[in-house]
């Protein structure tokens, strides 16, 4: 378990960590979500004993990080992908860990076979791609066996086939009762690895709780196609709807606030094809866009938009 009592973190005058407070449990994947700069990593460094907050405390499975006796037998992190020396295979550097804390050297080999590594565990790393790079990260983390796992971005750079064996293998373990913290910006494949989802903004909770009751609370809509879709606009909103997507040329919208069967009915009376009507669960893309949308600190202007390049970069 992870336990964060009120940690404020100041970089240059700027509150990163706002009073953060959470608690991660075992058994359950825990997705740490939240727009760029929020503070994800600063709070995973701080958890890690990697700098120090101004005040609070964060503790892995009871004590701060830094007085485990084992780390890598007790935590396994993926901070930083790129953070192996260029010159070193996989083989070298797992070896180097496993050597620190006595792990047996066939544990290397358990590792590496397990992330898809083996054919290349003696080349140096400075050749691997990004996606090889995090397959090497996350078979450090698990090398020592560890009862709780910290990734930052983990599935960056995975392919396709990377991401399901990925999705796969958080779900093992946290049925076999580890601790499984994940930052990502990936909501999709976080909807459908998480169990739990911790959302941070400017340093401060913004939601903390189990996947599908923050769907629950999220808000139905329906996918409507239509080639009159102006005409069915105006209906729509007249009936109290509201539409997201209307300039799309293929004549879809998303409907908030109307059932299927009434924007059905709403359709016949105006006399208005419908080519689609679909009802759509709440997705985690979208209520994690409203839950962050005051506490997003880089966004990026509309493109095209003319004349509107200095408002983009000043903000980037
Ligand atoms: N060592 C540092 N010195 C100064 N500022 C820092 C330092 N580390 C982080 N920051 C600032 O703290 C803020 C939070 O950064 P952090 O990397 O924790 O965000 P994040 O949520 O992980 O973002 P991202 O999703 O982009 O990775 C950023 O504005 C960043 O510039």
């Amino acid at each position: 378990m992870i336990d964060v009592q009120r940690l404020v973190k100041t970089y240059a005058g700027r509150r990163i960590l706002d009073d953060l407070s959470f608690h991660v449990s075992p058994g359950r994947v825990t997705a740490f979500l939240g727009p760029n700069g929020a503070g994800k990593s600063t709070t995973l460094r701080m958890i890690m004993g990697l700098g120090r907050p101004d005040s609070g405390t964060a503790t892995v499975l009871g004590v701060p990080y830094r007085e485990l006796p084992a780390p890598l037998r007790s935590v396994g992190a993926l901070l930083d992908a790129s953070a192996v020396h260029p010159a070193r295979s996989p083989r070298a550097h797992l070896g180097w860990l496993a050597r620190t804390h006595r792990i047996a050297p066939a544990r290397v080999d358990e590792v590496l076979e397990l992330v898809g590594l083996t054919t290349a565990a003696r080349r140096p790393v400075r050749g691997f791609s990004l996606g090889m790079r995090q397959r090497l990260g996350i078979a450090a983390a698990l090398l020592g066996d560890p009862e709780l796992l910290i990734l930052d971005e983990p599935v960056n750079g995975l392919d396709p086939e990377g991401i399901r064996w990925f999705r796969t293998l958080m779900r093992a373990l946290a049925d076999e009762g580890r601790t499984v913290l994940v930052s990502s910006h990936l909501m999709n494949e976080m909807a459908l690895v998480a169990d739990h989802v911790l959302v941070i903004g400017q340093g401060r909770v913004l939601s903390d709780g189990p996947l599908g009751d923050l769907l629950r609370g999220g808000t139905p809509a329906v996918r409507l196609r239509s080639g009159q879709l102006p005409a069915m606009a105006v209906a729509l909103r007249n009936a109290g709807a509201e539409l997201t997507h209307d300039n799309s040329p293929n004549g879809l919208v998303l409907v908030t606030g109307l059932s299927a069967r009434r924007i059905g009915d709403l359709a016949a009376q105006q006399g208005c094809a419908i080519h689609e009507l679909t009802p759509v669960e709440p997705e985690l893309a979208d209520i994690y866009l409203r839950l962050t949308d005051e506490a997003a600190e880089y966004r990026a202007g509309t493109p095209f938009t003319g004349g509107r390049r200095s408002e983009v970069a000043g903000r980037a």
